[in-house]
């Protein structure tokens, strides 16, 4: 806790206290004056929704009818939705706001209140406005007491001076505690004192570390390869034949060590082709990352993808018949079902059936009497191809001359098909039978209630989009009352497309059944040496696809860190079974050093992931000043004082650079929308970091194997990380990507995954109220 030295307050201090007393007794009588309570337009939605489907599926006699019922339905649905909003917008009594700010503008002076929604009570000269939003609202992230303030409102600029600006927090619907000059008033036991403290988190550099800005690119790999350690460098002397599985903790140096192992591998090799290497990684920012460092080696000419663009773009060429359009919303257990190991089981079924379709169909055609697809059925190969051509063998030895070659005939033209497999996908993914396989072997890690909806949301994709389907009728009677098409936002706006996880799923068909990764309209390509980074990431259908990248002869460096995996964890057994389904021989090794963390940040991270860790904690490879922690009432509180921070972290390392990581990209984008109102924030959820100094907005997902300078993790509270392994994993990643300090921001309770006994100090002495 701060050290708290109470003192009575001054006749100013007073003042305020009473100021803001009567600003909260205000907002409550204007809240009480206005009636809440309203039935909820449940019922109305529905109906809108029902009609909506009715009119997809009605002929066009029946649209006229069904476009006026539309109608009346969404107008009673907007009348419900004006009244409960005018309820839901009104100020939360127990906190209605969490910032003041008295402004003097046009000669007349203003008392603004900041809070979650606005509320203007004229009569009584209440204003709360939106934090987020309100123009007003950047006075008070951007001026100091007494600045000049100028903004844009409705294309006006509206001067004024900002005379003085407060964070406030209730408890019980009472002001309990107002920012002032050097600290805060607070009320103790009814009591109102001055605690003194200060309210911008102390970011400190790590002593002679530069920034990642003030290295001179020149050195940026010229110096880490002198750097290297004897195991790092134990590496790069392995045969570049050798597959290498390169394991440690994050920033132990595994994405170093495997890129430079493709410029130790091209000294080593006389023909070395550049062309022939690729690097595989999860995510785009760290392919700029990987892009930069090749660069910095003279290697700009080796492959690098992010998984899924490079599986992408090979499923493409393979397979002609795949949909142009990708599914913009796959349900989270429809993609976890397609990426779980247990998908196998369903494939070996499809596989039987397959088989006993066509034993029986050539049976059927050549008379065979059961004996054909007995013999057919009996064969065990895994590749279907293989057992037809075993198969083929034992029908033609025993059938009479004359029937053998229209018995050839037919057995070539069953394995001609093997090659088609968009049918096969269809039915893996949208038959509850198949997949009852894979939920089975999952042994509860898939619920049955996914079988459901896998087999509608295949159903879905395999319907016209409405486009197609009404070509037909005219443009207009396909307008929708609110301009949208009839497709969007509904379930049909999957119509016609394919789900990312399909080009693998795709790929292992083909392979089950003709024993290649080629069709007549081309091939996987084949690399000479491979290097998947984050590997961890991957489940075992993509790295069976991945390893058969690998030409012959060829070898491969796998990198990853098991504490670092970001999806539910299920489609990651262990690192063997990883490499085995890569279907290569690998030797590991270990670094056991986190060069990127001080040893403060480390410690941090590794009691975050409690049980989820993979080995015992790395060692650090320096000191570095203590994690910041800072507890908050509620999101407005956790903006002001982020902004507060970076701004004055500018103004004292203009060069650092600093990641202001979100558990998702819809917490990201709320951060960015407050804090790019006060200081230049990049929002960044493509991938496109600026690896330059300034602050980038973004969720954990994007950041993989990259650092930042400085992190922010700005919503550390409770809700957003829950107990559980993934919350651990997630909070993992995102401090393990600072180089010099992190500082861990709670809008509300803190997570529950931070121990409670680490001794991680209270950044800021911020008097919390009840409320969080
Ligand atoms: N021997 C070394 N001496 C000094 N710095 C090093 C050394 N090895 C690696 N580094 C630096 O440590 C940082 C982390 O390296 P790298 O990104 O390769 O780690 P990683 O294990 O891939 O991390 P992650 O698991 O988070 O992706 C980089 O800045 C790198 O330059």
């Amino acid at each position: 806790m701060p050290n708290v030295q109470p003192r009575p307050l001054t006749a100013a201090e007073s003042k305020l206290v009473r100021d803001h007393e009567a600003f909260a007794a205000s907002v409550r009588a204007s809240v009480l004056a206005k009636a809440p309570s309203q039935p909820a337009g449940t019922e109305d939605r529905l109906a809108y929704a029902r009609l909506r489907d009715e009119y997809a599926e009605a002929g066009e006699e029946d649209r006229i009818a069904l476009l006026a019922q539309m109608h009346e339905t969404a107008a009673r649905v907007d009348a419900r939705k004006a009244q409960l909003q005018d309820n839901a917008l009104l100020p939360d009594l127990h906190a209605p706001y969490f910032a003041h700010m008295r402004i003097r503008t046009a000669g007349k002076v203003r008392d603004v209140l900041l809070g979650a929604r606005p509320y203007v009570d004229a009569a009584r000269a209440l204003t709360i406005v939106d934090f987020r939003r309100a123009p007003i609202a950047e006075a008070f992230f951007t001026c100091e007491p007494g600045d000049d303030y100028e903004i844009e409102i409705d294309r006006r600029t509206v001067e004024g001076v900002l005379e003085a600006r407060h964070l406030v927090t209730f408890e019980r619907g009472e002001p309990a505690a107002i920012t002032v000059e050097g600290g805060a008033v607070r009320r103790i036991r009814g009591e109102w004192h001055f605690d003194p403290g200060a309210l911008v988190p102390d970011f400190s550099r790590v002593d002679g570390l530069p920034l990642a800005a003030e290295i001179d690119p020149a050195n940026r790999e010229k110096g880490v390869a002198a750097l290297l350690d004897e195991d790092q460098r134990a590496v790069l002397e392995r045969d570049p034949k050798e597959t290498l599985l390169v394991l440690g903790a994050a920033g132990s140096g595994k994405t170093t060590v495997a890129i430079h192992r493709i410029a130790a591998i091209a000294e080593r090799t006389a023909d070395f082709d550049p062309a022939a290497v690729l690097v595989l990684v999860p995510e785009v920012g760290l392919r700029h990352l990987a892009q930069r460092m090749l660069t910095d080696l003279g290697l700009e000419r080796v492959n690098v993808h992010t998984f899924e663009e490079w599986i992408r773009g090979e499923a493409r060429r393979v397979f002609p018949w795949i949909p142009a359009e990708e599914s913009p919303d796959v349900p989270a257990a429809v993609r976890r079902l397609k990426r779980h190991p247990g998908l196998f089981a369903a494939i070996d079924a499809l596989v039987e059936d397959i088989v006993r379709g066509i034993g029986a169909r050539i049976d059927r055609l050549h008379a065979g009497r059961g004996a054909i697809r007995e013999v057919v059925d009996a064969q065990r190969e895994p590749v279907i191809e293989h057992r037809l051509r075993h198969a083929e063998t034992i029908v033609l030895e025993a059938a009479p001359a004359a029937k053998k070659p229209l018995l050839k005939e037919a057995f070539r033209e069953a394995r001609r098909r093997l090659e088609r497999v968009q049918a096969d996908l269809h039915r893996l993914v949208g038959d509850r039978a198949l997949l009852e396989h894979a939920v089975h072997v999952a042994k509860g890690q898939l619920a049955m209630p996914v079988l459901e909806q896998a087999a509608e949301h295949t159903r879905r994709q395999l319907d016209d989009p409405s486009a197609v389907r009404f070509a037909h009728v005219d443009a207009d009677r396909l307008q929708t009352l609110d301009g949208r098409s009839l497709d969007e936002d509904t379930p049909d706006a999957v119509a016609g497309t394919i789900d990312a996880e399909d080009y693998a799923i795709s790929f292992e068909l083909l392979f089950r059944k003709t024993g290649r990764s080629g069709t007549r309209a081309g091939s996987l390509r084949r690399y000479r040496h491979l290097v998947i980074d984050e590997a961890q990431g991957l489940s075992p259908i993509e790295l069976r696809v991945i390893g058969r990248a690998l030409a012959q002869g060829g070898s491969a460096t796998v990198a990853g860190d098991a504490a670092q995996r970001l999806d539910e964890g299920e489609a990651f057994a262990t690192w063997d079974m990883l490499v085995s389904e890569l279907g290569v021989r690998s030797t590991a090794t270990h670094l056991e050093t986190s060069y990127r963390c001080p040893r403060p940040i480390l410690e941090l991270a590794y009691a975050v992931l409690g049980d989820e860790a993979a080995g015992p904690m790395p060692t650090a490879a320096r000191e570095g000043p203590p994690v910041l922690r800072t507890v908050l009432p509620g999101e407005g509180h956790a903006a002001v004082f982020i902004s507060e921070a970076l701004r004055a972290l500018a103004r004292r390392e203009p060069r650092a650079g600093v990641a202001v990581i979100a558990a998702d990209a819809k917490s990201a984008r709320a951060v960015h929308e407050v804090l790019a109102r006060s200081l230049p924030a990049r929002l960044v959820l493509d991938g496109d970091f600026a690896f330059a100094p300034g602050v980038e907005v973004t969720e954990v997902a994007q950041v993989k194997g990259l650092e930042f300078d400085y992190v922010i993790v700005p919503d550390a509270d409770a809700r957003t990380y829950p107990a559980g392994g993934e919350h651990r994993r997630k909070m993992h990643v995102a401090l393990t990507r600072a180089v010099h300090q992190v500082w861990i921001v709670a809008p509300g309770a803190l997570s529950p995954i931070f121990p409670m006994a680490l001794a991680v100090p209270e950044a800021l002495s911020w008097p919390m109220g009840q409320r969080t």
